[in-house]
């Protein structure tokens, strides 16, 4: 067969600006971005964080300015995560059903002050506990499925309770979003949403995270009996098939870019609201190579991020978020 050159040229459509804009089969805009933020104790403070440079835990006074900025950039969806103080940390993690813990005051301080902007809570103890696991341990060190859902139910309560409008259970426990839609139910929550961490992968990419909300010291062993084994993908259609039957509004894949596979084959397989987390290893990634002159950071930021929307996805959880909105309100 003769080739259609040069009757069909794909470079036409590229060759001016307003055409390649205008042959665009995807876009990223604020609306598609979710905005990690780290909790802390007090008034006023700032404590940067090292190991995810540009990054800091805002007490939260702070955090409610940074909520007013976000909604004023179209930024959609704030999440969540508290750096518990160790003195409050312990074995069973029981600060996460404390109606005045740090994540429930910074709840609801945003949706007192910036009530159009969502917010998204994270589901897991690892911010609680003295051992740094997401659930129950026992005398073998492992994570107890059907005793830790029982504080999860409690978790999520406590945390609709306050306000949230997305409950995102990240433990991995089997059977956990049904029981979680069941509680939320009961409890006349019938409008908060489920984003379900369906195939979160026990990855490499967590480190930072885990100094951000004060775990790293403290975890004891890796989370491989729970989350995801990076070489499984049937298993992450299964993961994802359950969850959805159990309730869940919409799936997250975690980590993101590596994953990205993964995600075009759940939006394929499923066609629901698909998200990824673009984790802290992955920001950390960028920064690096911004900081080692390898990189320009705007660039690469809009890249990676339109790189999901291509992927599949609804929206991206991203600690450039912020950095991301402003460059798209340009
Ligand atoms: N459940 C939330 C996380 O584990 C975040 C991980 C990261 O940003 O590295
Ligand atoms: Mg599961």
């Amino acid at each position: 067969m003769h080739a259609p050159y040069p009757a069909l040229r794909l470079r036409r459509t590229r060759a001016t600006a307003w055409s390649r804009r205008l042959h665009a089969e995807n876009v990223l805009t604020p609306a598609d971005l979710i905005w990690p933020l780290f909790v802390t104790e007090g008034e006023g403070v700032e404590e940067p964080i090292v190991t995810l440079p540009g990054v800091s835990r805002w007490s939260v006074d702070r955090i409610v300015a940074s909520a007013r900025e976000a909604r004023d950039l179209g930024i959609t969806c704030l999440a969540l995560f508290p750096n518990t103080q160790k003195e409050r940390r312990s074995d069973d993690g029981a600060e996460a059903l404390n109606p005045d813990n740090l994540m429930c005051r910074a709840i609801r301080a945003i949706k007192q002050a910036v009530p159009d902007i969502g917010v998204l809570t994270d589901v897991a103890l690892d911010p609680y506990t003295a051992h740094g696991h997401d659930g129950i341990v026992d005398d073998a060190g492992y994570v107890l499925n059907d005793r830790t859902i029982e504080l999860l139910i409690g978790q999520s309560l406590n945390q609709a309770e306050a306000g949230a409008d997305i409950i995102a259970p990240s433990d991995m426990m089997d059977g956990r979003v049904g029981l979680i839609r069941e509680a939320l139910e009961g409890g006349g929550h019938v409008n908060v949403q489920i984003m379900a961490y369906a195939a979160k992968y026990a990855s490499a990419f967590y480190g930072p995270f885990r100094d951000a909300v004060g775990s790293r010291g403290l975890l004891k062993g890796d989370k491989t009996t729970y989350q995801m084994n990076p070489a499984n993908r049937e298993e992450a259609l299964r993961e994802v098939a359950l969850d959805l039957a159990e309730g869940a509004d919409s799936v997250m894949v975690k980590p993101g870019l590596p994953y990205l596979d993964i995600v075009r084959e759940v939006k394929d397989a499923f066609a629901v609201p698909v998200f990824a987390y673009q984790v802290s290893g992955e920001y950390a990634m960028i920064e690096a190579a911004v900081a080692a002159g390898a990189a320009d950071r705007d660039a690469m930021v809009l890249e990676t991020l339109l790189a999901f929307k291509r992927a599949g996805c609804s929206g991206v959880l991203t600690y450039h978020a912020l950095h991301a909105a402003r460059l798209l309100a340009r």
